[in-house]
This record gives C-alpha cells, sequence and structure tokens, in this order.
C-alpha cells in the first residue's frame, strides 16, 4: 500500500501526517504536491489540515481548483480511498466529494482543545479497527468546523450510515454532532478533528492511530503493496 499526503500552498499538516502515516503507521507514502496531475502508483490519498491560500474566500474554496483535484476527483470516483483532515474535509466539501459544508464555529472563535468524540460507525475502511461506540480523544484546531447540510442530505446522511464520528460535547455547532462523515459510497471520508496527532503517548494519547491501522487493514493486498 501507498499513500499520497498532498501539499496545498498553506498547508500545515502535511509533515505531520506523513510522518504518522509513514513512520508511525509504518506504510509507504510520500508528498505529492498541488500542482500535480497525476496520482498513479497510490492506494490511498490523505488531505491534510492547515490554511490552503490562506483560507481566502472561505476554508478550502481556492484548493478545489489546484490541478491536482482533477485526479482526486477521478481517484475517488474508481473507489480510492480519500481522507481528508480538519482544512482536508473542508476541500473535499467544497470540490463536492463530501456532502454539505463547514461554516464557521457558533462561537466565531478559532477552538483548540483536545476533544471528546465517539466513533458510532466502525464498519468502515477508515474506522474498522476501533471497537464498536468506543470513546476516543483526539484534538481539534479550526475556526469553521461547524457542519452543516441541508435537512434532506442530512436525513440521507444518517440513513445511510455515513456519519462516523460524533462530538461527545459539541464545540462548534455541527449539526447532528457531526465531526467526521463518508460519502455515500463510504471510501471518502472527512473530519474536523486531528487523528495524526494522536499517534504517540508522548503527543498526549494514541487514539488517532486506529484510523490510520483500518485504512492499512482496508487496503491490505493493494497493488502498490508495501505492506
Ligand atoms: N487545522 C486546520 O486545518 C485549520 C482548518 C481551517 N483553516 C480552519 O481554521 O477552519
Amino acid at each position: 500500500m501507498k499513500a499520497a499526503v498532498l501539499t496545498f500552498p498553506g498547508s500545515n499538516c502535511d509533515d505531520d501526517l506523513l510522518w504518522a502515516v509513514k513512520d508511525i503507521a509504518g506504510a509507504d507514502a510520500e508528498l505529492v504536491s498541488a500542482k500535480s496531475e497525476s496520482l498513479d502508483g497510490f492506494d490511498l490519498v490523505l488531505v491534510p489540515g492547515g490554511f490552503s491560500y490562506g483560507d481566502y474566500l472561505r476554508s478550502g474554496a481556492i484548493a478545489k481548483f489546484a490541478p491536482i483535484m482533477t485526479a482526486l476527483k477521478q481517484f475517488a470516483d474508481n473507489g480510492g480511498y480519500v481522507l481528508g483532515i480538519c482544512n482536508g474535509f473542508q476541500i473535499l466539501t467544497e470540490a463536492g466529494l463530501l456532502p454539505g459544508a463547514l461554516q464557521w464555529n457558533t462561537s466565531l472563535e478559532f477552538i483548540c482543545e483536545p476533544e471528546p468524540l465517539k466513533v458510532v460507525n466502525n464498519q468502515t475502511a477508515f474506522s474498522n479497527q476501533y471497537p464498536e461506540d468506543q470513546a476516543i480523544t483526539l484534538p481539534i484546531a479550526h475556526g469553521e468546523g461547524n457542519y452543516y447540510a441541508d435537512a434532506d442530505t442530512l436525513a440521507e446522511i444518517e440513513a445511510n450510515h455515513q456519519v462516523v464520528f460524533r462530538y461527545a460535547k459539541n464545540p462548534n455547532g455541527s449539526l447532528n454532532d457531526i465531526a467526521g462523515l463518508t460519502n455515500k459510497a463510504g471510501n471518502v471520508l472527512g473530519m474536523m478533528p486531528h487523528p495524526e496527532r494522536a499517534v504517540e503517548a508522548l503527543l498526549g494519547g494514541t487514539d488517532g492511530l486506529g484510523v490510520f491501522e483500518s485504512l492499512i487493514n482496508a487496503t491490505k493486498g493493494a497493488a502498490h503493496a508495501a505492506n
């Protein structure tokens, strides 16, 4: 399995994400510039957090026009696994790869704190290594993490069991306490909390490791096998 970690101008969690998936979880992985037009040779694409293009207009609104996005859409359409974290989640909603949108937190403040969550669906490529309904704590660090979708879309998301992570104490106003969800097909996940910041005891916890272990498990036997 080989993972690509995308880097946009203004990404600031790309190196941490590469370190988490490669050095800690043990997958083959490399950084791929947003200027690249190909994702050939990768079995998993990770879209990192940060402030792509300075968060101008809206978080993720400019990143969706980056050259790599055409290849990313193709990759996702072909069933490839895509994980977007924080700004990565915002980019995936802006690009239409995930439903809904991320609005400003109801407090209108940037919130940076450890956040208690529940893994409400462990039947996905991103969560299969967590026990059912596992309580975990992951750091959040965002200004625009308030998940919104219209009533019909929200009902569809719930009916399809697309919500994977819910906040235990909603910090930002997200509808239905949604902290992370997949697309309908289940191969694209966006989440506001940062699993890559919780993969070593020294960082304060290892609750995020399960996301990377789940993906390594889901891509076992993938074409570009290093694991
Ligand atoms: N850590 C991040 O990815 C920040 C996300 C985004 N730029 C926000 O503040 O909402």
